[in-house]
């Protein structure tokens, strides 16, 4: 059951920013609930390519979000109760999922499966929409950003770890279009709300960035009623 007693952090930012892992660790931290709502669009991605549905077909996609059995065991994501935690991040269902994220049906039909994940002790959200549409009522807004170009080569050594032969350059197209696709779609846009406080993260490394979020969120306890 969802309890909206459950006080929610909502990360939302650009693709590769440290949002997931920021908001991991964070979540860790607090011993908080965590929920990584890119994932599920993700996984719509993978769900619809291995049954054949095309990424134009607004029908199917929404079916395929609607009937998604999907699962997040401490850290090992499940589709039809099959690991699929790498599977769902290769650049191709990266690609996917930021087009079926366009798409207002598809979005609805994944709504009340992210809201579920608001359960005591607290929440914290990473995605693009979680302080915006999902959940806007969040005590605790940050917009975690930083340039395209220290993005890009974030990814390039994630991708070269995982033995990925892939340019910096070509990751650097692929985000920038990833940006504009997210920024510029009609329904839940990628914005920094103007209750949200900006991170930017281009030179900071993870633990200043989870330390500066903790920070917020022991300021915003203090100042509660
Ligand atoms: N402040 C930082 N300094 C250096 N590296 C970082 C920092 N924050 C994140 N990273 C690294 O950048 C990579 C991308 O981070 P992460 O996957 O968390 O981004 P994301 O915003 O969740 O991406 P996506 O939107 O594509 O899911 C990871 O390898 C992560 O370890
Ligand atoms: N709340 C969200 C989360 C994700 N998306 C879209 C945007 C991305 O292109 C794609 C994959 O997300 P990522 O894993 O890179 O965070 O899903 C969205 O529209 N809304």
């Amino acid at each position: 059951m969802i309890d909206i007693l459950a006080p929610v952090i909502a990360l939302d930012g650009p693709s590769a920013s440290g949002k997931g892992t920021v908001a991991a660790r964070v979540a860790a931290a607090l011993e908080f609930h965590y929920l990584d709502s890119g994932a599920l669009y993700r996984l719509t991605a993978l769900a619809a390519v291995r049954r054949g549905v095309l990424f134009d077909d607004v029908e199917g996609l929404t079916e395929v979000a609607r009937a998604l059995d999907a699962s997040f065991v401490e850290g090992v994501i499940l589709l039809d109760g099959e690991e699929a935690t790498e599977a769902i991040r290769s650049e191709a269902i990266g690609e996917g999922a930021s087009r079926v994220a366009a798409l207002a049906p598809v979005r609805d039909a994944l709504l009340a499966r992210q809201r579920a994940f608001q359960r005591l002790p607290g929440l914290v959200a990473d995605g693009r929409d979680m302080g915006s549409v999902v959940f806007p009522q969040a005590q605790l807004k940050v917009f975690l950003t930083a340039t395209a170009e220290v993005r890009a080569e974030r990814r390039h050594k994630q991708l070269i770890a995982k033995g990925e032969d892939v340019t910096i350059q070509k990751i650097l197209e692929d985000i920038q279009q990833r940006d504009a696709r997210d920024s510029a779609r009609t329904v839940a846009p990628l914005v920094q709300l103007p209750d949200a406080r900006l991170l930017d993260t281009s030179a900071m490394t993870i633990d200043q960035a989870v330390r500066t979020v903790l920070g917020w969120w022991e300021t915003v306890q203090s100042s509660r009623p």
